[in-house]
């Protein structure tokens, strides 16, 4: 029997999610606390710990760990090595847990069984969540869970964290003493299992899951499979433009009349100009670019909780192994998508070190997702609207084309770093998780995480770094009798002439060097800047939301080909190098990246801008 602790020991007051990756840790984590952990369908997604406070039945509170999924304590990874050191009380900052809960999935139970078996040897007290229960009903795989909770000698309680089933009764047992499990047998684990499975359930009868199988059978053929991720990835960049086209066109609209409203009444003057050039043409020039956020989101958020991605990086191993890498950096690396900062953290997963630094190293030059402003207003502005075969839209082309070109710059730029030598690991290692609907709750949730971020951002650094600018754009004031517009004598415009030398050849001009130091914090504030500074520049007063129409009248088509060039590749955001370093422990990698990075930035846009005046674009 279990040794249980003395009655009157107290419910465990610190209590850890221990599991395989993908077992649902973090969806049972976000059920038991009230947080919104991100949760998607592979493994890896959690690569720190997170904390969160658990009220019990009887009102206390029990604080709660989230960790990486781990297969074994023999940890390969960095993201591993946490789960391993908090397990065994040898974390730095984090004492060892009163109690793990062991999430198990009901519908990989033969793999998760062998990482419970070992960390009920480490004389931890243990309570299990078998969760996925609907799908190893689904499955028709039985799991006799009396039987297994004897055998075993732990507390076991079925769940399904999606929905909530099992959430209470976990509650109620973390209300209870914990337990140490008993000794097990002296066999291996791989005969305990066996004996475990061919006992306790039916899985020599149950189905495998054909399902998966037979959708596998297209998505990973050679031929078929690579077909699908260019049709996927086509339809993604085609919808940024043609399905949010309409919300953007309210959002303008929408702008443009609250700036009227709000600064008509206002009499000319300080005031006056700081909302209308600072804030609403700053704000308002990246708010409207919320719906392409959100439909690039959409689809990302859809293939995560598909099960479509890690399918993604099996097809593209081979790819991936021309540069040296393996599959394993694909996640990271699309993670880097949506922000180079959770990126280069989920390059956690990587096993091999050189292999995660130099994933770290090319995580920056995937498009995040804050370039996408600056892109949609150049190609709306530059780009017609024209359409081949009645639904191939030349803009979403263009767009496609310039994530191609910063995918590709990844891979020669992963060749040159670890000079064309071969992987260190290979993709076999990466668990293939079954396919799933994505549950329109938690894509919704997460479509309003997107855009809260994304709110908060304009709302926050963006406004603020543009009415510094503005007050560096109107001050000091212009001399009487002034020919010019008053920025062209104030600190940003001497500024953007200082710069203007050495950006010249690639054809910006001050308004725009003047643009590029604040988006340094941020990309998207490139476009509020120059919203701001065009507004300055200009005689009469000109709308928030109209920039891309004044940049096509003023600017050569070269000039807005050169700038979407030199966003492909730079500038770094300070907040991304600063993880670099913490996630590299390196300053030399940070400098090295950095420059490199610039220079590429430069060179493409020299080389672009040339070419297309060579062409005829001037
Ligand atoms: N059908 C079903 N799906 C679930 C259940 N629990 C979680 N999921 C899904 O399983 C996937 C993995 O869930 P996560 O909570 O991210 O798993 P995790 O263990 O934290 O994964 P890592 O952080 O990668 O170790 C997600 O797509 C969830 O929506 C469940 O009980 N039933
Ligand atoms: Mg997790």
């Amino acid at each position: 029997m279990s040794s249980a602790l003395p009655a009157s020991s107290p419910s465990p007051r610190r209590v850890a999610l221990v599991g395989n990756p993908n077992s649902g840790k973090t969806s049972l984590f976000n059920q038991l606390t009230g947080s919104r952990q991100k949760v998607a369908n592979y493994a890896g997604v959690t690569v720190e710990r997170k904390e969160g406070c658990v009220t019990l039945p009887d009102g206390s509170h029990v604080r709660l760990l989230d960790l990486p999924g781990a297969y074994s304590l023999q940890a390969t990874s960095p993201d591993e090595a946490i789960t391993r050191d908090v397990c065994l009380g040898q974390h730095a900052k984090e004492a060892k847990p009163e109690l793990i809960i062991c999430v198990v999935s009901a519908s990989n139970l033969r793999l998760h069984l062998r990482f419970l078996l070992e960390l009920m040897q480490i004389g931890c007290p243990i309570l299990v969540a078998l969760n996925m229960m609907d799908e190893a009903r689904r499955q028709n795989f039985d799991i006799d869970v009396p039987g297994l909770e004897a055998a075993l000698g732990v507390k076991i309680v079925p769940t399904v964290s999606l929905r909530k089933s099992g959430v209470s009764a976990l509650r109620h047992a973390l209300a209870a003493p914990p337990e140490v499990p008993p000794a097990r047998p002296a066999t291996s684990i791989y005969a305990q299992v066996d004996a475990l499975m061919s006992q306790y359930t039916n899985e020599s009868v149950a189905g495998d899951n054909h399902l998966t199988d037979r959708i596998d059978r297209v998505v990973l053929h050679p031929v078929w499979g690579m077909a699908l991720l260019f049709i996927v990835l086509f339809i993604m960049f085609q919808s940024v433009f043609t399905l949010a086209q309409p919300a953007m066109d309210f959002l303008e609209n929408a702008f443009s009349r609250l700036g009227a409203a709000v600064v008509s009444p206002l009499p000319d003057g300080s005031l006056h100009s700081l909302l209308q050039n600072g804030v609403i043409a700053g704000a308002g020039s990246v708010a409207v670019f919320l719906p392409q956020i959100l439909v690039l989101f959409f689809w990302i958020i859809v293939l995560e909780e598909s099960g479509y991605l890690p399918r993604a990086a099996f097809m593209l191993d081979r790819l991936m192994a021309s540069a040296g890498l393996s599959g394993r950096s694909f996640i990271p690396l699309l993670s880097s998508f949506a922000c180079a900062i959770p990126g280069i953290m989920a390059a956690r997963t990587v096993q091999h070190p050189r292999d995660r630094i130099v994933t770290i190293m090319i995580a920056p030059l995937m498009t995040c997702s804050a370039r996408l402003p600056i892109y949609a207003l150049l190609i709306a502005a530059f780009i017609p609207r024209h359409v081949y075969f009645g639904f191939i839209g030349l803009q979403g082309l263009v767009l496609f084309g310039l994530y191609a070109l910063a995918i590709l710059s990844g891979i020669i730029a992963a060749r040159v770093l670890t000079r064309g030598a071969a992987a260190e690991e290979h993709i076999l290692m990466l668990e293939l998780p079954p396919y799933r609907w994505p549950n329109p709750r938690a894509v919704l949730i997460g479509l309003l995480q997107r855009a809260r971020i994304f709110l908060a951002r304009v709302g926050t650094v963006i406004v603020s770094l543009n009415v510094l600018l503005w007050a560096l754009s109107c001050f000091p004031p212009p001399p009487l009798h002034a020919s010019q517009p008053a920025i062209s004598y104030s600190l940003a415009g001497k500024i953007g002439h200082w710069m203007l030398p050495v950006f010249a050849p690639i054809g910006f001009n001050w308004q725009i060097c003047v643009s590029l130091i604040p988006g340094l914090a941020a990309r998207e504030v490139a476009v509020s800047a120059l919203a701001t500074v065009y507004a300055l520049n200009a005689t009469e007063d000109t709308a928030a939301t109209v920039l891309g129409p004044l940049l096509s009248a003023q600017w050569s088509l070269a000039t807005a080909l050169s700038l979407l060039a030199w966003y492909v590749y730079a500038p770094q955001c300070f907040s991304t190098l600063a993880v670099m370093r913490r996630e590299t422990n390196s300053s030399k990698i940070v400098v090295k990246t950095a420059f490199s990075l610039f220079a590429l930035a430069y060179m493409a846009s020299l080389l672009t801008y040339h070419m297309t005046r060579f062409l005829g674009g001037a």
